[in-house]
């Protein structure tokens, strides 16, 4: 064979393997809802992350499809669909991360907690299944009301006795996205630049946007502002819902908070330093048992095995 055609398989075969080219482990990510609104863009995103090598996409209805139809992009990882119960086990198996939009989402008229029903259930039997195949992954709750569903999953793995409060992960960037969002509106600011703390919970006033930690500082706006901000972003849930008019709530914006959260989470896998997100988690910053701050991913040894997790409030 001429060098030249070797050369160029090699760096093809380097391109495919993202480990041996970067130095970082590609890793085995299932997404539980992946049909629904969000899990369909959400494993568009993941797709996409150079990170991910396996890309399992599980749901109750219509997974061929989705499988199908996002496994045609040309980035290395390597998708695959399941749907029925008994396919639940082999899309777990091995997952390094498991991201869980699957649940029903709101209408008008009703609070992230009128879910709890259905959605509990739902959660309840995903995560019986995750304690099973796969006790060792990191598990991103996105399924609402994570105020709750966080604390079900928790309850569910300390059952199995494969509970790590290191790897259980309530979803909350979308507050955070929201926070910046508007704070780079109404400060005149590049939202490029902009972070805002967002701690507390996942639903109506628990959501608490830290505007007086926001980066970059500025003078600029009037406590007024602050307060107004303030309700938008604890109301951006419903400003949405209201928006879609039955139609469901937000989709797209959280399947980016969902990816931008999964890629920190793989990026701690792979000890990729000062990776910091705000997460609900397992908590001793206040009485709440539960609280969202922000998380440092970090890369912790292990005598048996290498791991490492998103820890540590650095609040
Ligand atoms: N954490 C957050 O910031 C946010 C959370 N959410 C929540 O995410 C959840 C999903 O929302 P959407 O994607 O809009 O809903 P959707 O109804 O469009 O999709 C949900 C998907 O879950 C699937 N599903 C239901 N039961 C399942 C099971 N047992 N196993 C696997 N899949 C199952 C459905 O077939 C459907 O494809 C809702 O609970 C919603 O409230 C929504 C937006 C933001
Ligand atoms: O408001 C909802 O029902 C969905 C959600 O959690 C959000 O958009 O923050």
């Amino acid at each position: 064979m001429r060098p030249s055609v070797m050369r160029s398989a090699a760096q093809l075969l380097r391109r495919r393997n993202y480990s041996s080219a970067s130095g970082q482990q590609a890793r085995k990510v299932a997404i539980l809802g992946a049909a629904g609104g969000i899990g369909q863009p959400l494993s568009l995103l993941m797709k996409l992350n150079p990170l991910v090598s396996s890309l399992s996409l599980y749901d109750i209805a219509a997974t061929p499809g989705v499988a199908a139809d996002v496994s045609h992009i040309n980035s290395p990882a390597l998708v695959k669909g399941f749907m029925a119960d008994d396919q639940l086990a082999e899309a777990l198996d091995g997952a390094d991360l498991v991201i869980i939009p699957a649940g029903v989402p709101r209408k008008p008229g009703m609070t992230r907690d009128d879910l709890f029903n259905i959605n509990a259930g739902i959660v309840k039997n995903l995560c019986t299944a995750i304690a099973k195949y796969c006790p060792n992954a990191l598990v991103n709750m996105i399924s609402n009301p994570v105020n709750s569903t966080v604390p079900i999953a928790a309850e569910v793995f300390k059952k199995a006795g494969t509970y790590d409060e290191k790897r259980l992960f309530g979803v909350t960037t979308l507050d955070v996205v929201r926070a910046r969002t508007f704070y780079a509106g109404k400060a005149n600011v590049d939202v490029n630049t902009v972070d805002v703390p967002v701690v507390g919970g996942h639903a109506g006033i628990t959501i608490l946007p830290l505007f007086s930690q926001a980066t970059p500082s500025t003078n600029a706006l009037s406590a007024e502002e602050i307060k107004a901000l303030t309700k938008r972003t604890q109301e951006g849930g419903t400003e949405v819902v209201e928006a879609k008019a039955g139609k469901g709530s937000a989709t797209l914006s959280m399947a980016y908070a969902g990816a931008v959260f999964g890629d920190a989470c793989l990026k701690g896998l792979n000890g990729v330093p000062d990776i910091v997100e705000c997460s609900y988690v397992q908590s001793t910053v206040t009485e709440l048992p539960f609280f969202a701050s922000k998380v440092h991913a970090c890369f912790a040894m292990c005598v048996v095995y290498c791991s490492c997790y998103l820890s540590d409030f650095i609040m």
